[in-house]
């Protein structure tokens, strides 16, 4: 299934679109993807200044910036919308969970960034920056600044975040 599919499903069908405008950016950056994939450099950059004026605008309409440089897994879910700023040069793995006010980004260096498992859930105005690496089914709870490696399955909280407890895989 594609990565679309993917995000869709997870907001559970293309009848979010008459109420989540996070789906609207989800969607953007996912035909991002597709321009920045078109192998013919001419047609990609005409694709690009289209695209771009567009992003734009529900960049700043919708308060969520997710640059198409960006790597994320499919099944991508935004809970509400508002100060959600991913760096482009950032990795996100399948099946995560953003909320508003979510922050990805450098640290020092622009290349100081982190690099988020599958099955990841941020709680709202969470901040996760500089070069973190965050295991696979991680939550880190709303409020916290992540500066620190996070294992698999933890529940982090907190400022800075904390480890309160590692979740039981079924
Ligand atoms: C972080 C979260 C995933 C943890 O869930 P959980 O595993 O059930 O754990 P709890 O909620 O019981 O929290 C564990 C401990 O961390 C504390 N804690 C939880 N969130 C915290 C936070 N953001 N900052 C500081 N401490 C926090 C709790 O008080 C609890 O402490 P205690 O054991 O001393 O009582 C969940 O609490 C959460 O906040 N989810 C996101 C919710 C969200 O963003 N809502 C906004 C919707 S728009
Ligand atoms: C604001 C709020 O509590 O939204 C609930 C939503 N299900 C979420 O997980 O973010």
């Amino acid at each position: 299934m594609s990565a679309l599919k993917r995000d869709v499903e997870r907001y559970g069908g293309w009848r979010s679109l008459f109420r989540e405008q996070s789906l609207y950016s989800v969607l953007l950056y996912r035909l991002g993807c597709r321009i920045d994939s078109i192998s013919n450099s001419l047609l990609r950059r005409l694709a690009c200044l289209f695209y771009f004026p567009i992003y734009r605008l529900f960049e700043t309409l919708t308060g969520i910036s997710i640059p198409k440089e960006v790597d994320i897994g499919g099944g991508l879910r935004i809970w509400h919308f508002g100060q959600i700023f991913i760096h482009p040069k950032v990795v996100i793995g399948e099946n995560c969970t953003l909320r508003q006010g979510v922050t990805l980004g450098n640290r020092r260096s622009d290349d100081d960034v982190p690099v988020i498992g599958n099955n990841v859930e941020f709680g709202a105005n969470c901040i996760v920056i500089g070069s973190v690496t965050i295991g696979d089914n991680v939550k880190i709870g709303p409020m916290s600044l992540v500066l620190d490696d996070l294992p698999d399955n933890a529940v982090a909280v907190g400022n800075p975040a904390k480890i309160v407890r590692i979740r039981k895989q079924d």
